[in-house]
């Protein structure tokens, strides 16, 4: 793979804020960041400007001050680390926003599988994905977990894509053998496992050590794939040893298809784990309705849950109780979840977690009976969607040493946010177009990162940087 940046050392300078854990962002002013030729951060020198980084880290770090690519972040802006999306389906990206009044069921037949279906065509599978990645990459999220179609030239397509516009990604190529359409399924379980070996094999191709893009097993959801597939899809695992991902317990109604074709499961994780799928590797989409002994035997196997706020509003499945899962134990990141989301932004999706965390405790939900002090904890603060959003993705994604905040030995993933700057003597139509989000001045970080995170949208997304390489940067009118 190609060195990121022409082989050339960063050296960022700005504000860079990060979460230090759960409910603390840590606020890191005249900062430089050290980013080396392989994308990875070298040193984190706060106090200090150029001066003094090229007379103090760059000796340190053998560097020569012509050779370094100098990036200065303004007043009003800020790196954050990049966003991680841990679940979408790159292959209904077009359907965004088109769901109506259906639920999970009904929406997968009236939208979801034609939608799929038809990116058997190449050359739609090229437009679909390219914007797919593109429109996410401007959004600030710089890794994401892709579910493709059943198609396997279509999903080599997708990672190729993901390889060259510089997105980290997992790609799935879709297992489903039952419950589709005729027109979308695979033909049997031995056609379903050839083909994802084939996504496997051609990945490992284009990138040997998954340094950017990996595979990732794909069964649909349990409904869609027979008995006999998930066991050689848990075999596959074994043997692999690569993540997977699911969706898990997200509607009324699919729960109780899953409990009448698994009888003798006793529960809907329950049917992942007899198949030796529930493990340490996989993400599980949803969790909105786990049972108590559910969520007992996820957190036990070390299982992740994507939180899908979103998708969850969107196509009426409900709220997942995010606090009671993460007391439990069990790793939680967000998922956009498009297109049962409508939107491409993990942004959008850290506001709705925070809101439908506030719904649970309103008169009439879920938590509404649980003692005052209880429903203020099940609230999820600023600081807490971001987690999700970054360190939190990073861990459900099996990269937590790797990405999602700050550290020396992790990856240079990031976005560079910038707020609109409302200058005392500003007219009116000198105001560039930062968006929605307008800060005086007189705000304190943690209030400008607030209204980030309430208004913001991908025009304060300036800049985007995975592995180093810069991916994306925004062009102003
Ligand atoms: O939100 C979802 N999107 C899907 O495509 C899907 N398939 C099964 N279950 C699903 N849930
Ligand atoms: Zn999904």
């Amino acid at each position: 793979m190609a060195p990121p940046n022409n082989g050339k050392n960063q050296l960022i300078l700005g504000t860079f804020i990060h979460s230090r854990k759960l409910d603390e962002l840590q606020y890191l002013h005249n900062t430089a960041v050290c980013v080396d030729t392989s994308g990875k951060i070298v040193a984190i020198e706060p106090e200090c400007d150029q001066a003094k980084a090229e007379s103090t880290l760059f000796p340190r770090l053998r560097w020569s001050a012509e050779e370094v690519m100098v990036t200065v972040g303004k007043d009003s802006q800020f790196f954050f680390p990049g966003f991680v999306d841990t679940h979408l389906h790159a292959s209904q990206y077009p359907n965004v926003g088109i769901f109506g009044k259906s639920t999970l069921l009904d929406w997968l037949n009236t939208y979801t599988f034609p939608m799929e279906a038809s990116l058997s065509s190449l050359p739609k599978a090229r437009r679909v994905y390219t914007r797919c990645i593109r429109r996410t990459l401007a959004h600030g999220t710089t890794t994401a977990a892709y579910y493709a179609t059943i198609h396997v030239e279509p999903t080599n397509l997708l990672a190729d894509l993901c390889l060259s516009m510089g997105q980290r990604a997992f790609v799935g190529r879709v297992c489903m053998d039952q419950l589709g359409p005729a027109y979308y399924l695979d033909e049997s379980p031995e056609q379903a496992i050839a083909a994802t070996r084939a996504t496997i094999d051609h990945i490992r191709g284009i990138d040997a050590n998954f340094d950017l893009v990996s595979p990732i097993i794909t069964p649909r959801f349990a409904p869609a794939c027979s008995a006999d597939t998930m066991r050689q899809l848990g075999e596959l695992q074994r043997e692999t040893e690569l993540p997977v991902q699911t969706h898990v317990s997200e509607n009324a109604g699919e729960i109780a298809l899953v409990r009448e074709l698994f009888p003798d499961s006793t529960s809907y994780a329950d049917v992942y784990d007899r198949y030796g799928l529930l493990g340490e590797k996989m993400i599980l989409a949803h969790a909105v309705h786990l049972s108590e002994e559910e969520a007992d035997l996820i957190a036990r196997r070390g299982a992740k849950v994507s939180h899908c706020p979103c998708s969850n509003s969107a196509i009426t499945s409900g709220e997942a109780r995010v606090r009671w899962m993460l007391e439990k134990g069990i790793g939680v990141g967000l998922g956009t979840d498009m297109s049962g989301g409508y939107s491409p932004s993990v942004l959008e999706a850290a506001r709705q977690a925070s809101l439908v965390s506030n719904h649970l405790v309103m008169p009439g939900g879920k938590l509404h009976e649980l003692p005052q002090e209880e429903r203020e904890k099940a609230k999820l603060s600023v600081e807490e969607v971001l987690y999700l959003a970054t360190r939190g993705g990073a861990e459900v994604v099996g990269l937590r040493d790797k990405i999602g905040a700050f550290e020396v030995g992790m990856e240079w993933d990031a976005q560079l946010i910038g707020l609109g700057m409302v200058c005392e003597e500003a007219a009116e139509d000198d105001m560039e177009d930062e968006g929605n989000v307008d800060v005086f001045g007189w705000e304190p970080w943690d209030e400008r990162v607030a209204k980030w995170v309430f208004n913001g949208d991908d025009r304060n997304t300036k800049k985007v940087w995975v592995r180093g390489r810069l991916v994306h940067e925004r062009k102003e009118n």
